[in-house]
């Protein structure tokens, strides 16, 4: 495994809405150079487990450290992809990729596409490189395929520059082809330096694509490991319906 220290750290995540808790002190390590994937029933926090790290939710306890320092002193620093694509689909797929540099660029410059400065549209154009779309720089996003339009989101997270990738479901809209495709995209950004730490549904797909599975019952981890060393009896139990109780039983 590579230097966690370059990559996400979180330790003793804990969330609650209400009287519900959430995460009950959630640890996470994914090295830079690392996919690593979660795996958990509905309901199990993995959405708020994201979302948290990301600054979305705010966690009631814990810290969240991308190379060494706080997530909250450098912003940037996380990008995150959502099962529901929310580019704008009458931009080209290079503006929506440029999109995700909003964050730095002067306030004239984000206002509109046409005053996207060409450093950025070249940056861009590497971006959509890397997910194999380059030859579909120029077509308005809604003309792109679903599969075409999630590796367009990745791209546009990658234009953000982020040390640390989240991906929230990434696929569960997608055919298998393109989800494999997709995966595979993830995967090999991965491992070109980021740390990956996506969500899904899969559990086929998290053992083919990721260095390591982590499994999430109840907001509360209960195996890690590489795909080789985690027992498929311990997935299929993050499924298992619970039995009813002696009064729901009659
Ligand atoms: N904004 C919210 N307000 C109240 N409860 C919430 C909120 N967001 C999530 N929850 C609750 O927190 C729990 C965990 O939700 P979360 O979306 O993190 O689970 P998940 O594992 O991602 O599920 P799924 O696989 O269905 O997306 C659920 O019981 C959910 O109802």
């Amino acid at each position: 495994m590579a230097e966690t220290g370059a990559g996400l750290r979180v330790r003793g995540l804990t969330k609650s809405y209400g009287d519900r808790h959430v995460l009950h002190g959630v640890d996470v390590d994914v090295a830079a150079g690392e996919l690593v994937t979660i795996l958990g029933a509905n309901g199990s926090g993995k959405s708020t487990l994201l979302r948290c790290v990301i600054g979305l939710e705010r966690a009631e306890s814990g810290t969240v450290l991308v190379a060494g320092e706080s997530r909250t002193s450098q912003p940037t620093s996380v990008a995150m992809v959502f099962q529901k694509i929310d580019l704008v689909g009458r931009y080209t797929a290079l503006d929506n990729v440029c999109s995700g540099a909003l964050g730095r660029l002067s306030g004239a410059r984000s206002l509109h596409p046409r005053l996207f400065p060409r450093s950025l549209r070249e940056e861009a154009m590497a971006c959509l490189d890397e997910v194999g779309l380059a030859d579909r720089a120029h077509d308005p996003v809604r003309r792109l395929s679903g599969g075409q339009q999630q590796r367009v989101a990745v791209a546009r997270a990658l234009c953000q520059r982020p040390s640390v990738l989240l991906a929230d479901e990434p696929v569960s809209a997608l055919d298998p082809a393109a989800a494999e495709q997709v995966m595979g995209v993830l995967a090999r950004i991965a491992h070109q330096g980021l740390a990956v730490l996506a969500v899904l549904h899969q559990p086929d797909i998290a053992r083919r694509h990721s260095d390591r599975i982590l499994g999430l019952r109840s907001g509360r981890p209960v195996f890690a490991g590489a795909p080789s060393e985690v027992d498929l009896a311990e997935v299929d139990a993050l499924y298992a319906v619970p039995a009813p109780r002696p009064s729901e039983d009659r």
